[in-house]
């Protein structure tokens, strides 16, 4: 009987469809040497007593205390890693300004090797701690701080899935950060996959290259050609920024006459492992696009309230077929908590259907059908994630990872206002009240990483 490596008891709550979630109540979850849930026992279930009975008072069991909860750990589809130094300034500029003042100087200083060991260490720490279980990164232009990253997520438990950023267009990026030229580009960014695939072999929970321009502006039609056919020759992960702005949107009509979506395609970058940050602009032929050639989103709520001018369609395009993913955007968005960006998600859906101009009639003041629920804010910062990213990820479900955050809702200095409610409430209250503290283990691929 006894060969699982951590029996857990306890209840929890997990995506079942994109609009429902599943509530295990008091189940048993048997996970094996790799990390893996093998087997989840109801209490209904002949074998639940035989289980306790074997594993019970071990110390690979392990039963959640009263008011504990299980929840999947959250997969941020879109993170800055260096930007975790400037978290929280310069969000009333606009991108074009907020980039080129504030950011490009900050992210120049990773060159800096210790700099980056302080910065990317204190960054991943805090991700975990806040739930975090898989990364997607932009690290810099840098090579060996983009490897060290993806070395601090190895190390830390981490699954990440890191890109070294290309900039190589003289014309949009500044002397002090920018590619060399698009030849050392392109060679750079091979070196680094190489690098982190060979890190990958050694490490249980993953850790992956990601083919990264960091937009069209910031690069030459070679690069993104380049970069595409070094996607496909090693089969990576690609991201980018795509539409995110008027400014970035009308950039690209005048440089290609379409939209990002179709001259990213034309550069072989949209594909199955292809996931494009905000897209706020996307109309439905290009999200028509983006089904068809399996490409993800990643919704950054927080930071679209800032540098996007628009919110994104997010219930329509899931509608249409794309698969969608949260992301802090760090530090475009200022909290590096999908917890926040769950409850932003909703918000801003809630007003693009309502409208916001109270001087135009209720009939033709928003965009109807617009609102995500709760379930479905959720599931995007949890099972979206993992379908964004094909991988067995987000859910608590037989042969899903073990990757979950036990929420304390009883903590002393942050309580949540449980009166006896049903647990369907208790679900949402965690959803709109929990805080850092409240997060008291992490796991990933069956190994604790983060206690309080
Ligand atoms: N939000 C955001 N948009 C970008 N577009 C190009 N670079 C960036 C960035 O760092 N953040």
């Amino acid at each position: 009987m006894e060969k699982y490596a951590h029996v857990f008891q306890g209840t929890a709550f997990s995506s079942k469809t994109f609009q429902e979630v599943n509530i295990l109540k008091d189940f048993i979850f048997c996970i094996n040497e790799d990390g893996f849930i093998e087997k989840m026992v109801s209490p209904d279930d002949e074998q639940y007593l035989a289980l306790l009975g074997a594993y019970e008072g071990k110390e690979n069991f392990h039963r959640l205390e009263d008011g504990e909860y299980l929840l999947p750990g959250f997969i941020d589809l879109h993170v800055h890693a260096p930007q975790w130094a400037q978290l929280g300034t310069a969000l009333d500029l606009p991108l074009y300004d907020w980039l080129n003042t504030y950011t490009f100087p900050v992210e120049s200083k990773f060159s800096d090797i210790d700099y980056a060991q302080t910065v990317y260490q204190d960054l991943v720490k805090t991700l975990i701690a806040n739930g975090t279980t898989t990364a997607l990164y932009f690290a810099t232009v840098h090579k060996e701080s983009s490897l060290l990253l993806a070395e601090i997520c190895a190390k830390l438990g981490q699954r990440g899935l890191v890109g070294k950023v290309v900039m190589d267009n003289p014309d949009q990026c500044p002397d002090y950060y920018r590619d060399a030229d698009t030849k050392t580009a392109l060679q750079q960014t091979e070196e680094f996959i190489v690098a982190v695939q060979q890190l990958n072999k050694q490490t249980k929970q993953g850790v992956y290259p990601v083919v990264t321009p960091r937009f069209i502006p910031s690069c030459t039609n070679e690069a993104l050609k380049g970069l595409g056919e070094l996607a496909a020759k090693y089969d990576t992960y690609i991201q980018s920024h795509c539409s995110e702005s008027d400014w970035e949107h009308e950039y690209v009509i005048d440089r290609f006459q379409k939209h990002d979506a179709f001259a990213l395609n034309d550069f072989g970058l949209l594909q199955e492992k292809s996931i494009m940050a905000h897209c706020n602009f996307l109309n439905d032929e290009d999200a028509e696009l983006f089904a068809k050639t399996g490409t993800a989103i990643s919704h950054c709520p927080v930071s679209n309230v800032f540098f996007s001018n628009g919110v994104l369609p997010a219930a329509h395009l899931h509608e249409k077929g794309v698969d969608i993913g949260l992301g802090t955007d760090i530090s475009g968005g200022f909290s590096p908590s999908l917890f926040d960006n769950v409850r932003q998600a909703v918000i801003s859906s809630r007003m693009l259907e309502e409208g916001v101009d109270t001087t135009v009639s209720a009939d033709n003041r928003g965009v109807p059908s617009s609102r995500l629920t709760t379930n479905e804010a959720f599931y995007f910062a949890t099972a979206g994630g993992g379908e964004s990213l094909s991988l067995p990820i987000g859910r608590i479900e037989e042969n899903y990872t073990w990757d979950v955050q036990i929420i304390n809702t009883k903590l002393p200095s942050a309580k949540l206002p449980i009166f006896g409610d049903d647990l369907y409430d208790i679900f949402q209250k965690i959803i709109y009240l929990a805080r850092p503290e409240n997060i008291q283990q992490v796991w990933i691929q069956g190994n604790k990483v983060h206690e309080r």
